[in-house]
């Protein structure tokens, strides 16, 4: 599977099931400002609570075959097995599609990440280990402090003025591939 970066902002990401998973799944598209609906005759406190201040829609009953026709990303996240792959059926194969009891079922499988200003880690084991990616995400991190992210603001403003210069291409590219070096640099200003 391919790791790339997607702006959900505003696309609709409808999940299947209401547990402790669909909930973490939630909480992340949540924060990202996708528009949310939960399909499923129970739900835990928190997305009920989310649902009574309008955050997101909460429908209440159980899948039906037209349920995920608008969603962008539709997330199977119950409990039953053929529940699950039975919204795989309902999914059109250029949806992504995201079943939480078995990686290998969808074409999309979530990833554990950490996210600071523009700068994100994100760790996938491909269904090997999720506990072990959410480990190694935390470790990763440690080096990467506010400064560094602060830095990085630094570096990306100093881009896009390079960018924008008159300057001729070759020189551009040189002074690009220097700014990767300059962290120090910019430390000391
Ligand atoms: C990374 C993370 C992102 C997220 O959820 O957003 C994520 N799972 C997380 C946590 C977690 N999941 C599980 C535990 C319990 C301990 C353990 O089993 O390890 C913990 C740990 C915890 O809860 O602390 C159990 C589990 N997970 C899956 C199955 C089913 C199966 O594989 O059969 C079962 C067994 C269910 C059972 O008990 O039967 C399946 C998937 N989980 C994935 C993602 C995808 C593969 C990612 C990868 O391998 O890298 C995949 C394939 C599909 C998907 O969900 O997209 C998130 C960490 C978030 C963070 O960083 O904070
Ligand atoms: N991917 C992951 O990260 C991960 C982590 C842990 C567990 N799991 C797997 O995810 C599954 C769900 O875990 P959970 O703890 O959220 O379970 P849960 O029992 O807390 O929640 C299941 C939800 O599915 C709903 N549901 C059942 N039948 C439905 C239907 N026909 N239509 C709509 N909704 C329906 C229920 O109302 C309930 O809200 C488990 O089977 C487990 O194997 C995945």
């Amino acid at each position: 599977m391919l790791p790339i970066m997607i702006d959900v902002k505003d696309k609709q990401v409808t999940i299947i099931g209401g547990g402790k998973v669909a909930l973490r799944k939630l909480s992340v598209f949540l924060e990202q400002g996708a528009n949310i609906t939960i399909i499923s005759p129970e739900v835990v406190d928190e997305i009920r609570a989310l649902h009574e201040e309008e955050r997101i829609v909460w429908i209440k009953r159980e899948v039906l075959p037209d349920d995920v026709n608008e969603a962008f990303i539709v997330i199977a996240a119950t409990n039953k097995r053929s529940v699950n792959e039975q919204v795989k059926k309902y999914s059109d194969r250029n949806q992504l599609l995201c079943v939480v009891d078995d990686g290998d079922c969808g074409n999309m499988q979530m990833v554990s990440f950490t996210q600071k200003g523009t700068f994100t880690i994100a760790v996938s084991t491909g269904g090997a280990s999720p506990f072990l990616a959410k480990k190694l995400t935390s470790q990763l991190s440690q080096p990467f402090d506010d400064s560094f992210i602060e830095k990085l603001a630094i570096i990306s403003s100093k881009r896009k003025e390079i960018k924008a210069s008159d300057l001729p291409e070759w020189e551009k590219r040189k002074l690009l591939r220097e700014l990767s070096y300059k962290l120090e640099v910019i430390e000391n200003e």
